[in-house]
């Protein structure tokens, strides 16, 4: 008896919601994909193109969008949302009549939400009640996904299903998809880099060698492993796809809209002008005032994160900024074998035997 192609659901029009759209297509799945904007879903039916998010790929014609959110719902499966932060919870609750509680819901989001520093499967969770919630996370780029170049995501929920219908739909010889079962250190880690790419990318304008560069992003991952150690979450997550492996391809390249927004930032631009120059979301600006500030609020060591803020939102030059951080406690390097405190007690000694 042949089984019938399994019904996915896209929410969102942008980059990575069209690229997934595209591989749930290519391995046989029904795929509708539901966008706000009716000019740019007759472009996708009727020419196979993304011109304002994706303009260079071809999209499987398999692909079929639509204004009309009960359409695109009707018998979906596998709902797989891609809305920045921003609109996220609007979206879901535009969505939620059509949804039912045998379906399987996936944030591909990586921001926060400001009111009670929600993430995205948070808010999945509390506007459905549904069970088999997950998120899709790890370094994507989507241009680069949509170009079939080989690729490797995370798939994160504590409802097995939900992992393996997940990897069945989207796993395909040039898109792996791993599972773990820490959701909220996985979404964490997608929201978190963002904040390190603004500052990889302006390190960079700045002309700052690779050996900073190397720097940043490894005590970018002692910071976001420290943070994500607060809030209850598994550091040992940060190791893989979605931690290290995202932060690595994020700060690494120009295709990442956070690093280009810091890239202009090093070349002088205002944030306004970044922002509007990059014409579509970068995550991190505003991620790195929820986090600076939840981190001040619980007194949480985030030096990098501070810096930051204080370039994007207090004017503090970039450069200064960098060299008050080099002038920083120089402390641990992985806390978890060498504590920060035992760093400082013996630095105390030090200090006193000097005297
Ligand atoms: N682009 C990538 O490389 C990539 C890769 C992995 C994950 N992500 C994450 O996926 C999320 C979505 O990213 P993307 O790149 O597909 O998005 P995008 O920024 O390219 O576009 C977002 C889409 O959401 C729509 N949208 C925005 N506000 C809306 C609203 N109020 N109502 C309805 N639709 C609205 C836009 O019209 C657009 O179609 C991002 O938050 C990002 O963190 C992106
Ligand atoms: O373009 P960015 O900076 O939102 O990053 C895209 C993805 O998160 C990379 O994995």
């Amino acid at each position: 008896m042949s089984q019938q192609p399994t019904r996915v659901a896209v929410l969102g029009g942008g980059s990575f919601g069209t690229a997934l759209a595209s591989i749930a297509a290519d391995n046989g799945c029904t795929v509708r994909q539901w966008l706000r904007d009716a000019a740019l879903v007759e472009e996708i039916n009727r020419d196979q193109r993304n011109s304002r998010y994706l303009p260079d790929y071809a999209i499987n014609p398999a692909v079929h969008a639509s204004t009309d959110m009960a359409e695109v719902l009707d018998g979906a499966e596998l709902v797989l949302v891609a809305i920045p932060s921003k609109a996220f919870r609007e979206v879901v609750r535009q969505a939620r009549p059509y949804l039912n509680a045998e379906q399987i819901l996936v944030s591909t989001t990586k921001g926060i939400q400001q009111e009670g520093f929600k993430l995205m499967s948070q808010i999945l969770e509390e506007e459905t009640g549904f069970v088999h919630i997950g998120v899709l996370s790890g370094p994507n780029l989507a241009s680069e996904v949509a170009q079939k170049q080989l690729t490797a995501t995370v798939i994160a929920s504590d409802d097995d299903l939900t992992r393996a219908r997940v990897q069945s739909v989207l796993g395909c010889d040039y898109f792996r998809v791993y599972a773990s079962n820490d959701r909220y250190g996985v979404e964490l880690g997608g929201a978190l880099k963002n904040i390190y790419a603004i500052a990889a990318g302006m390190a960079a304008a700045l002309g700052m060698g690779e050996n900073t560069r190397s720097m940043l992003m490894t005590r970018a991952l002692a910071e976001m492993s420290r943070f994500a150690v607060e809030q209850g979450a598994n550091p040992m997550t940060f190791l893989g796809l979605a931690g290290v492996g995202d932060l690595i391809v994020t700060c690494s390249s120009s295709l990442s809209r956070n690093y280009r927004v810091g890239y202009a930032l090093g070349e002088g631009r205002t944030l306004d002008e970044a922002v509007e120059a990059l014409g579509q979301v970068a995550e991190g600006v505003n991620t790195v005032r929820l986090v600076r500030d939840k981190a001040h609020a619980e007194g949480i060591y985030m030096p990098l994160a501070e810096g930051l803020y204080q370039v994007l939102f207090n004017d503090v030059p970039a450069r200064q900024m960098a060299k008050m951080l080099m002038q920083g406690e120089q402390s641990s390097d992985v806390e978890f074998i060498l504590s920060r405190e035992d760093v400082k007690q013996a630095r105390r000694r030090e200090a006193q035997d000097g005297d």
